[in-house]
């Protein structure tokens, strides 16, 4: 299933490119003046193909939640089974993802690729489960290679659902204790940045917790020495389950050519193995924000795209993103509603 979804990710329309940044040169407004907006609007027509390119209406937001074997190395402060109970109270509506999603109208969708206890949530969870956890990353591989593709393929068929339900822009969140540690290692061994350079305080972790987790990025990365033309062995070497799902789930809605919002460090990571899997991936991916997390922004500049918004969030759950979602619709509205300065009577300069 992946061979087949990459064989659809296709790269962007340049005819509705074209005319997308034609008709801009005619709307009522100074010629960019919208800045960023702008380019978002002519990157929305090139994956649609048309333009104006589809309302991006109907946002849903997937949070991929899994546990981590590295988490024994002392990476992070909190509990293991927090990432259960963290899915619980996104299935009963009450985390953040839950109030922003509701802020901008978008339906939540809660995945278990890979969490490590077992799960009692009232209401609708996907049981996807791959695997219940993955293995310490500073001393074994986290997974296997067809453990790996189930997690991805779990991420690109939760797209193409969501998809089918009507949503026409999808955002990808996480829930994982100790998962900004393979993150950085997953920047680091696609990006070729230093361990010490990817890796950030996650949670807000102190001094020394900083230190076992750039030890331990370090050490998963002269282990297994992945190869970032091998973006599948990069996740089964260093990865993480929601990491890979998340990286499905970007190839799924790129072949759907529907924009996908990309939210903080963990998104991040898996945007880059989507892009080592599909170049043109790419051209579905809108960043959403930069996270705290310094591997987001080496990854936002491999991956050459600006964020949206800049608050200092470094939570995850996709919350970053959602609030990028209206930003995205406006910037496709623009294209679609704005009048021209000949419809309006408006004098050029
Ligand atoms: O999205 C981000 O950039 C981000 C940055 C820091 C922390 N997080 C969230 O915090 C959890 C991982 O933090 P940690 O310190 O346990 O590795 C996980 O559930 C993430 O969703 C997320
Ligand atoms: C409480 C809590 C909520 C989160 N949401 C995403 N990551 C998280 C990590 C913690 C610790």
């Amino acid at each position: 299933m992946i061979d087949s979804t990459l064989a659809e990710i296709r790269p962007p329309d340049s005819a509705a490119m074209e005319a997308a940044r034609a008709l801009h040169t005619r709307l009522t407004k100074p010629a960019g003046s919208l800045g960023e907006l702008e380019a978002l609007s002519v990157r929305l027509a090139g994956l649609a193909g048309t333009c104006p390119p589809p309302q991006p209406a109907h946002p849903a937001v997937a949070i991929f939640a899994g546990d981590h074997g590295v988490h024994a190395a002392g990476v992070t402060p909190w509990p293991q089974e927090v990432t259960a109970q963290m899915v619980a109270n996104f299935v009963t509506g009450g985390a953040v993802v839950n109030a922003f999603a509701r802020e901008v109208g978008a339906s939540v969708t809660v995945v278990d690729v890979g969490i490590a206890g077992p799960l009692d949530p009232a209401g609708a969870l996907l049981q996807r489960k791959v695997r219940a956890g993955t293995g310490d990353i500073a001393r074994e591989p986290a997974m296997s290679r067809d453990e790996a593709r189930a997690a991805v393929e779990v991420g690109i068929s939760v797209a193409h659902t969501l998809v089918e339900r009507g949503a026409l822009v999808l955002v990808g969140g996480d829930m994982g204790i100790g998962n900004t540690t393979p993150a950085a290692a997953l920047v680091a061994a696609f990006t070729g940045a230093t361990p010490a350079d990817a890796t950030g305080r996650g949670t807000g972790v102190d001094d020394e917790t900083l230190a076992r987790k750039v030890a331990a990025v370090r050490a998963a990365l002269e282990l297994r020495r992945p190869d970032p033309a091998d973006p599948l062995g990069v996740l089964a070497a260093v990865g993480g389950l929601e990491h890979a799902a998340l990286c499905g789930f970007m190839l799924g809605a790129a072949a759907r050519r529907v924009p996908v919002v990309v939210d903080g460090v963990i998104a991040c990571s898996g945007a880059l193995a989507a892009a080592a899997f599909a170049p043109d991936a790419v051209g579905a991916m809108v960043a959403g924000h930069r996270s705290v997390e310094p591997g987001a922004s080496l990854a936002l500049a491999h991956l050459g795209l600006t964020p949206l918004v800049d608050l200092g969030l470094r939570l995850g759950e996709g919350t970053g993103a959602l609030l990028a979602v209206p930003m995205v619709a406006a910037a496709a509205r623009v294209l679609r509603e704005v009048a021209t300065f000949d419809s309006a009577g408006v004098a050029k300069k």
